[in-house]
């Protein structure tokens, strides 16, 4: 049986407190780190995985006397990010200073952009679901800004008994921060939108989107209202680094706060951290604590200023986007909804299948890429890079079924044997004997032994027409599944005279 759930898009948003319907209104600030070989103004290295310290140049360390020079690859990753997320372009923005305290921030300050980032409002379009009936739900998450900064270096508090130790390695990397406006109302919505807008840096080649290298994390803003109320108080969960995470810290929020709130209690405005071990947020520092980050343009930067002419010519460039390729998908080789989005979640997944379906039969194309090499990709725990089957080899196997060389269920077979031994599919059938046997006189015979070996099957058909299909299931068990399907069929019924 299935349920249906027949609460309308508003009413499956609210989740329900002691009191009452309660509803989640949550807001993310994502920094993605822009993919280039330097940082945002200094020449040292960005590769991940580097001992600690060994990319640092004098101004990530802020040596007196160092100055700032902006990496004009930064500054292209971002606007081609803005256009991405169908953005209003900035040309002119403004590095502004802020100001705070850390040891790991030898500056004192963060150059950021303020006041005037270089990319303004925008918006992404968020699949939600599938939901109990497999339905996907389009919402529209707004972007309020993106403006690049630079990122700290990182405090290791494990590594001596009574001393922290100091990497600036992260110091001075150029980041993206993209702040949406607070228009999701789930966990789902907040995962589904994170996934897409890593989906859409990654196509765009912008940011590699590793979550667990620390290449995309998220500030995950909180708050709780009474339906169509107003806004409550947010709490900021700071820098949670995997999708799974941000939903347990949204869900663990919203509860914390609505417990709060229907004791009669206030929420204080606070910066908090989301400990994964035990699935709960805890406080970090209060608003009281805040920091006054006494924002000013820094002095050793000028404004930031390109023309249209700039932009036009970035635009020309952009790759396909994910919407874009669902739509076309869709139209030309009428693929399902369902199916498309599959296919454009990932690039790479895009390519391949792609790569197998140009100059074939789209949706026989999907249903083997999405069924099978997914499948088996998922089973193995593999990477779509790490496919052992590669996109010819997939399309030979499918040109073998529609050539009608093999039939499905041994096109099945033959992709195992590709899968875990490689080789070209097209010489496999030939030197294993796959080849589907077409011939009617060799499928005559194996009709007319099964018939002759059960008389009283035949009787039963002669009176149930549906029958049939045993035959045909038991002259394919006999010929090893390599008779042509419809060729049995269309013997069987002939010889038992049924139509
Ligand atoms: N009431 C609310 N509930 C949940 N989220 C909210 C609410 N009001 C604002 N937000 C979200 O909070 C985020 C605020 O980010 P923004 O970068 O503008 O400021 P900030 O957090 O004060 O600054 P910083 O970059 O220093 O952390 C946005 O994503 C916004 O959508
Ligand atoms: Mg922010
Ligand atoms: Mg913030």
């Amino acid at each position: 049986m299935t349920l249906i759930d027949t609460r309308t898009p508003e009413a499956k948003r609210l989740i329900s407190g002691a009191t009452g319907d309660w509803e989640i209104i949550i807001g993310l600030e994502v920094h993605a780190q822009v993919t280039s070989q330097a940082k945002l103004f200094s020449g040292a290295s960005t590769a991940f995985g580097a001992p600690p310290n060994a990319n640092v140049s004098l101004v990530d360390a802020a040596m007196p006397g160092m100055l700032p020079v902006i990496n004009e690859e930064c500054v292209k990753q971002a606007i081609r990010t803005g256009l991405g997320l169908k953005a209003e372009i900035n040309h002119k923005s403004v590095f502004d200073r802020k100001n705070y305290f850390y040891p790991d921030l030898p500056q004192g300050y963060q150059i950021s952009q303020f006041k005037q980032p270089i990319v303004g409002e925008g918006k992404v379009i968020v699949s939600v679901g599938p939901d109990r009936q497999g339905e996907f739900e389009d919402i529209e998450v707004g972007i309020e800004r993106l403006h690049l900064e630079q990122d700290a270096g990182k405090s290791m508090h494990d590594q001596h008994a009574t001393m922290s130790y100091v990497d600036l390695n992260r110091s001075g990397v150029a980041l993206m921060e993209i702040v949406s406006k607070p228009d999701m109302r789930s966990a789902d919505e907040a995962k589904a939108y994170v996934t897409k807008l890593r989906t859409i840096v990654r196509y765009l080649g912008t940011c590699d989107g590793n979550m667990d290298e620390g290449s995309l994390r998220a500030d995950v803003n909180v708050s709780v209202r009474r339906p169509g109320g107003e806004f409550g108080t947010r709490c900021e969960i700071k820098n949670v680094n995997s999708i799974r995470f941000i939903g347990q810290a949204i869900d663990y929020e919203a509860r914390r706060q609505i417990a709060i709130l229907e004791d009669g209690g206030k929420i204080d405005q606070e910066t908090r951290l989301f400990d994964p071990n035990k699935g709960e947020t805890r406080s970090m520092r209060s608003k009281e604590e805040a920091h006054d980050y006494r924002y000013f343009p820094d002095p050793d930067l000028l404004p930031l200023e390109f023309d249209q002419a700039y932009v036009d010519a970035l635009a020309k460039d952009l790759p396909e986007l994910p919407d874009a390729k669902k739509a076309r998908l869709i139209s030309s080789l009428g693929l399902s909804t369902y199916d498309a989005s599959i296919l454009v979640s990932e690039k790479a997944v895009a390519e391949y299948f792609e790569k197998v379906a140009a100059g074939r039969d789209g949706k026989l194309a999907a249903n083997w890429v999405i069924n099978d090499l997914l499948g088996a990709l998922n089973k193995a725990g593999k990477g779509i890079e790490n496919a052992p089957v590669s996109p010819d080899q997939l399309g030979a196997v499918i040109d073998l079924i529609k050539e009608g060389t093999i039939s499905g269920k041994i096109a099945k077979d033959l992709f195992e044997v590709v899968w875990s031994e490689g080789g070209d599919p097209r010489q496999l059938v030939e030197s294993r004997g796959m080849k589907q046997v077409t011939d009617t006189g060799a499928i005559e015979k194996a009709v007319d032994e099964v018939i002759s070996a059960n008389p009283d099957k035949v009787e039963q058909a002669r009176a149930k027409p549906t029958m049939a299909g045993w035959f045909v299931g038991q002259v394919m068990k006999a010929t090893g599944g390599k008779a042509n399907p419809q060729a049995v069929n269309d013997l069987v019924k002939a010889k038992l005279g049924i139509e």
